[in-house]
């Protein structure tokens, strides 16, 4: 197999890097150099045929302005997250860069601590081609079932949403709403997500299987989540700026939640939880969103 370039040492470009090890050849780079024997400068790492992007969601555009050279690659793009200056999912803004057929992104419920343990997992790659979401899918270890899926919108907008659906789920938590407010949020969510989607041409399956419904039922359940623990964080009425600095990792859903305000204002889409998501951030009370959500 050729040999991978991952670009971002968080947790996940480290487990990505980790589990990509097991059948290839993997080399790594970060803002901040790493003791680990395959770490290497950017330059080197950009020359990889296949690379792995694991930057945020956040910062990927003005990472791509400023280091980014084209010539040839082929992209698993491994973030989760709308851009929230601009409301530009993933795909817009790499496109710029590199031909779509070039570009594949991941999908499915996965929690980069249980990937480092080599705990069974199931992931989605996502192409317009079938050739690089191919390649891509065969260079997971035996502990990673892959499947592939042309429905890039769906995956993208599937895996931002969740982890806006898991803030509030946290909150849900944190307010010790009880299981039946737990799993109405859950499935009220999916229909959301679902509803979003197909405003973009997203496929139902998309929502129904690992990207969507698989992904949600991971991060809405789990203090594991970073997005979750925002959620428990702003029900104990801290504000976001004090959640992200305790937590100390990103936190997609925050941007995410921006983003799908300022679409659903243009253009019209009802989106009730994350709407009461992006307020809450903004400073309004949980339980008055709640009362907010229940009376509607
Ligand atoms: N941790 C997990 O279990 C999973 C994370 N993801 C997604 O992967 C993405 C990365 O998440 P994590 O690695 O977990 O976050 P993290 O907080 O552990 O690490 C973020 C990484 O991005 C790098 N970074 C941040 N700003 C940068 C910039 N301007 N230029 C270059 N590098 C920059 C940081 O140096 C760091 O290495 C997120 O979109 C997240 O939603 C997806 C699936 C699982
Ligand atoms: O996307 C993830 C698991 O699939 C990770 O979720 P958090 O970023 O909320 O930890």
């Amino acid at each position: 197999m050729g040999k991978i370039g991952v670009i971002g040492a968080g947790k996940w470009g480290e487990a990505l890097s980790y589990a990509l090890s097991e059948k290839n050849e993997v080399i790594i780079t970060s803002r901040t150099s790493r003791p680990w024997p395959n770490f290497r400068a950017l330059d080197e790492v950009l020359k990889c045929e296949y690379l792995v992007i694991a930057i945020p969601a956040q910062q990927i555009a003005q990472w791509l302005k400023e280091h980014f050279v084209f010539s040839g690659q082929k992209i698993l793009v491994a973030a989760k997250g709308i851009e929230a200056s601009s409301g530009r999912f993933l795909n817009d803004i790499y496109k710029e860069y590199v031909p779509e057929e070039n570009l594949a992104f991941l999908s499915g419920p996965s929690f980069a601590v249980e990937v480092m343990k080599k705990l069974p997992t199931a992931l989605v790659v996502n192409s317009l081609s079938k050739d690089t979401s191919g390649e891509f899918a065969a260079f997971f270890p035996s502990f990673i079932r892959t499947y592939t899926s042309e429905d890039v919108i769906g995956a993208e907008i599937a895996g931002a949403y969740k982890n806006v659906i898991a803030i509030a789920a946290g909150i849900c938590e944190g307010l010790s709403l009880g299981h039946n407010a737990a799993a109405s949020l859950i499935a009220r969510g999916l229909v959301e997500m679902e509803r979003f989607g197909r405003a973009y041409g997203a496929t139902q399956e998309s929502f129904l299987g690992l990207s969507g419904a698989g992904d949600l039922f991971l991060t809405a359940s789990s203090s594991m989540s970073r997005n979750y623990r925002v959620g428990l964080g702003l029900a104990q009425g801290k504000d976001k700026d004090t959640i992200c600095i305790e937590i100390g990792e990103v936190s997609e859903g925050i941007g995410t939640a921006y983003a799908l305000h300022e679409i659903a204002q243009e253009r019209g889409i009802y989106l009730p939880i994350a709407s009461e998501v992006y307020a809450i951030l903004e400073g309004k009370s949980p339980r008055q969103s709640l009362k907010d959500l229940i009376e509607r």
